[in-house]
């Protein structure tokens, strides 16, 4: 009951800090219509005994004021609606705005591997459509409250027994709450499965995987697994729900015999003559008035207690995020650093570069070591390549570089700062990246490439320069309406592209930024042919060596393509998440080592 008394509250806040007026408006109408119900009973049994004594004035009278109140009952909710129905958008907004807040807010991105993470989003997004529901029930329960205290005091004057009709409504609220906590959990039980569906679901119904799906066949597949998980997950709920169900009936049992009891005691006392018609009439009014007010109150409960579930969600996400905020590497004081050494500014250009000092790397809540002892300078002004086979540890070295995660031993210094005493979204101002794993981002085809330096999103120079340099200049021409070409299929118009188009505008966002102190290429031309490759990267490292002659940026680039690979200054071979040699392509080949066995390998397979 705390819990849903606290949420009670927090809802209310977030409406009174959402709009104060129309949610005083909101509250005001819906108690004005619930207390009207009550009212409209006693006016009733008055205008009754009016009737039966022949006072065809009174009756008159009393019959214009239950019409008013019949309107009032009727109409001030739908009235009230109106008010809190904006305010519940709003609400949700609100809310929305803070599960994406906490998604990105924090610099780092460990919390998104932890899978009660990933469970708690999975639940949260479709509550979120829920405001409108527990606000209508945070304001109907104010209404709620003030018409049971004026059915208990009408009921009083006719007989204190009818007392234990209101009283009788407490255990299906007992009940409701029992019901509720019980759908609750089966919600939470139930989340993985729902994600896994979802996700599943998304593979089937995205135009981007349909080929693939089509070819292997797996449409069958994808449909027996999601049917097979929407089970279980149907299956826990439905359990839930009629366990819920059978709570709620047992409650509510009670409270039927109770109302049984009241009718069966006003009829006796009206025909043993002590009460009139009109008492019997607002007796039978106000009990069919408390069986109704019981119903919503369950139900308003039941909102109520489902919005405090999400709202401790909320504090359970938040407070992930915060812990991994708190205990991430990046916060911790490492070994090596001076206690209460302050943090300090990324360097405006290296003169030494970036040094790795024995850095190991797990993945949070995986114990496997995917780098272990990375010990590797990256000389300022220099392009360095990296390689190694698939799951080497490769793009993990290109995370730690950016700090996305930091390293679980060991330090990774600029210039001699460690990296965990600069503030992470500085270093990241100073770095352009390329990624593997791209975002497609279904914008104009201007600012897709533009993102990537903020200020310039909608710069056409700035934005033609850099797609030059990404040799993307062609792909603008092929686009119906140039740079003003809206992209993605989740517009009507929107243009789709093909992957290597939409890496194409990748590469270009990668390279907007002019003057950063590391660019990182992490494969970013796959989809492009070796020989487009090469030419591309020869054409950008000439341009990165005079940057790096004067700013002593660095340039880093996974691929695994030699012809490119061989041009960098420096090489980095990887091996289960170990250096296993460096040197340029002239000394590896020398060394006769790894390098050079793949080098080999690759030049067979294009002679
Ligand atoms: N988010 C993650 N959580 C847990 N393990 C991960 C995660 N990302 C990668 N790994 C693991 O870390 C190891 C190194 O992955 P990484 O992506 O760095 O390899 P890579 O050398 O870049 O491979 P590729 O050439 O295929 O891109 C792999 O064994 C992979 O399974």
């Amino acid at each position: 009951m705390k819990e849903t008394l606290t949420g009670a509250w927090r809802l209310l806040s977030i409406a009174w800090r959402v709009d104060w007026r129309k949610t005083v408006t909101a509250v005001v109408l819906m108690m004005a219509g619930a207390v009207a119900a009550p009212l409209l009973a006693a006016f009733l049994g008055l205008m009754t005994d009016a009737v039966v004594d022949g006072r065809t004035g009174d009756a008159g009278g009393y019959g214009v004021v239950v019409a008013v109140l019949a309107v009032v009952t009727l109409s001030f909710g739908n009235f009230a609606h109106v008010a809190y129905f904006e305010l519940a958008e709003l609400a949700e907004l609100h809310f929305v705005e803070e599960l994406m807040t906490l998604s990105n807010g924090y610099e780092g991105i460990e919390h998104h591997e932890r899978p009660d993470y990933a469970d708690l989003v999975t639940v949260l997004q479709p509550e979120s459509r829920r405001f409108p529901n527990a606000l209508q029930a945070l304001f109907s329960t104010f209404g709620l409250l003030l018409a049971v205290v004026f059915t208990a005091v009408l009921l009083a004057r006719l007989n204190p027994l009818l007392l234990l009709l209101p009283l009788a409504a407490v255990p299906p609220l007992i009940a409701g709450r029992k019901a509720e906590a019980i759908t609750d959990r089966a919600r939470t039980d139930t989340a993985q499965p729902t994600r896994i569906a979802l996700n599943l679901f998304r593979l089937a119904s995205s135009a981007r995987f349909a080929g693939e799906l089509r070819v292997f066949r797996m449409s069958d597949e994808l449909r027996r697994r999601h049917a097979e998980l929407w089970e279980t997950t149907s299956r826990g709920l439905w359990h839930a729900n009629t366990r819920a169900a059978l709570v709620r009936a047992a409650g509510q049992t009670v409270f039927g015999l109770a109302y049984m009891g009241a009718m069966i005691l006003v009829i006796r006392e009206a025909i043993a003559g002590h009460h009139g018609v009109g008492d019997v009439v607002l007796v039978i009014s106000l009990a069919t008035q408390v069986n109704r007010q019981v119903a919503s109150a369950v139900n308003l409960l039941g909102d109520l207690q489902r919005m405090a579930g999400t709202l401790r969600r909320m504090d359970t996400m938040r407070g992930l995020v915060t812990t991994a905020a708190a205990t991430a590497p990046a916060q911790r004081p490492s070994a090596e650093t001076a206690p209460g050494a302050g943090r300090q500014t990324p360097p405006e250009t290296f003169t030494r570069g970036i040094e790795l000092e024995g850095v190991d790397f797990a993945y949070p809540g995986t114990d496997t070591p995917v780098l272990t002892d990375v010990s590797l300078t990256l000389p300022a002004g220099s392009t360095v390549a990296v390689i190694g086979e698939n799951g080497a540890g490769k793009s993990t070295l290109v995370k730690l570089l950016c700090g996305l995660y930091r390293p679980s031993r060991g330090r990774v210094l600029l210039d001699g700062t460690d990296l965990r005493q600069l503030p992470a979204e500085q270093w990241r101002e100073r770095i352009a990246a390329g990624f593997q794993d791209f975002v497609r981002y279904e914008l104009p085809a201007r600012s897709t490439v533009g993102l990537g330096d903020l200020p310039r999103i909608d710069d056409d120079t700035s934005v033609r320069a850099a797609l030059e340099k990404a040799h993307a200049t062609d792909l603008i021409g092929q686009l119906a309406d140039g740079l003003d070409t809206q992209l993605g299929t989740s517009y009507t118009e929107g243009a789709e592209l093909s992957g290597g188009q939409w890496q194409k505008l990748a590469l270009g966002r990668a390279l907007m930024r002019e003057t950063p102190l590391l660019l990182v290429l992490d494969e970013p031309t796959s989809a492009l042919d070796p020989e487009a490759e090469h030419h591309l990267f020869e054409r950008y490292a000439a341009q990165a060596r005079t940057l790096g002659a004067s700013t002593g940026a660095i340039t880093l680039l996974v691929s695994h393509r030699f012809s490119t690979v061989r041009m960098a200054d420096l090489i980095v071979v990887v091996r289960d998440g170990r250096i296993v040699e460096t040197g340029d392509h002239t000394a590896l080949m020398k060394a006769g080592g790894l390098y050079a066995e793949l080098f080999e390998l690759q030049a067979l397979a294009y002679k």
